[in-house]
């Protein structure tokens, strides 16, 4: 079955919108792991516009080994005013996963994956590194990118399917292109001994969709839509739904 990690950096953002504790990103997470949620997934990234070190420790506290920890960051990012990297963050609160994400402070949002014919040798010692701190490594890649086995021969235990191609053709009313491309990724990573995690502007809408046309996903890690819908129908009612989701596509 595949696991739901939920992302609660969007309960940041209104957080930090007033300078204030509320709402509370620790009690976003725990009404999300009380309602069935696998894990917790947090992206802290070095400009701190949401997440900050200070959440990602408290997390840790709460996520402990109660349920899935995932940690998502550039671990290229160079340390700065009050971020102290990627790598020193994980080595801190050792978290079940790292999951490596190319991005830079001048991104909206997470847009890309790696592009391993540029970046494996960087990522070799880093994967290691983090493996030896006992945290399984999943690396941010596009559904059709090239090169895959680089991840694997790397060190990685799985990659995350950039999903938001995917979810930008469901809403446009054809996903069929992006959905058997995703779906090709997944074998082939599949096949090198890597497992598939998926995320990025997934939701209620598309969820289903993707889990019966992408086979063996492990993880899904939601935040924007979900936390979005929680804003009117509730953390609870709303983690139930995904579970739900998740459940029927199980049963296809
Ligand atoms: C990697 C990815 O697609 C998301 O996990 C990312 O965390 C989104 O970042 P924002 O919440 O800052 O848009
Ligand atoms: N890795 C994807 C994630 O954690 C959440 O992405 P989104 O649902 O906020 O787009």
């Amino acid at each position: 079955m595949t696991m739901l990690s939920v992302n609660v950096n969007k309960v940041a953002v209104l957080r930090n919108s007033r300078g204030g504790a509320l709402p509370s990103v620790l009690a976003a997470a725990e009404a999300a792991l009380v309602a069935g949620a696998g894990g917790i997934t947090v992206h802290p990234r070095p400009d701190q516009r949401h997440i900050r070190p200070d959440d990602v420790f408290a997390l840790a506290g709460l996520v402990g080994g109660r349920a899935e920890y995932n940690l998502e960051g550039n671990p290229f990012a160079p340390p700065r005013d009050g971020y102290p990297g990627f790598l020193a963050l994980v080595a801190a609160v050792r978290p079940q996963q790292a999951t490596l994400v190319p991005d830079g402070d001048g991104q909206l949002t997470s847009d890309h994956g790696f592009d391993l014919a540029r970046d494996a040798n960087r990522l070799r010692p880093l994967v290691a590194e983090l493996k030896a701190l006992g945290t399984r490594v999943s690396l941010f890649m596009d559904a059709g990118a090239p090169n895959l086995h680089l991840a694997a021969e790397l060190g990685a235990d799985r990659i995350e399917l950039y999903t938001g191609p995917y979810a930008e053709a469901h809403a446009a009313g054809d996903a069929s292109a992006e959905l058997a491309r995703c779906a090709a990724t997944a074998r082939e990573a599949q096949s090198l001994g890597l497992g598939v995690n998926a995320g990025h502007d997934l939701g209620q809408a598309n969820l289903g969709d993707f889990l019966r046309g992408v086979p063996g996903v492990l993880e899904v890690s939601i935040g924007h839509a979900l936390i979005g819908e929680a804003l009117h129908d509730g953390l609870g009612p709303t983690v139930r739904a995904y579970l739900a989701i998740i459940a029927g596509a199980g049963r296809r």
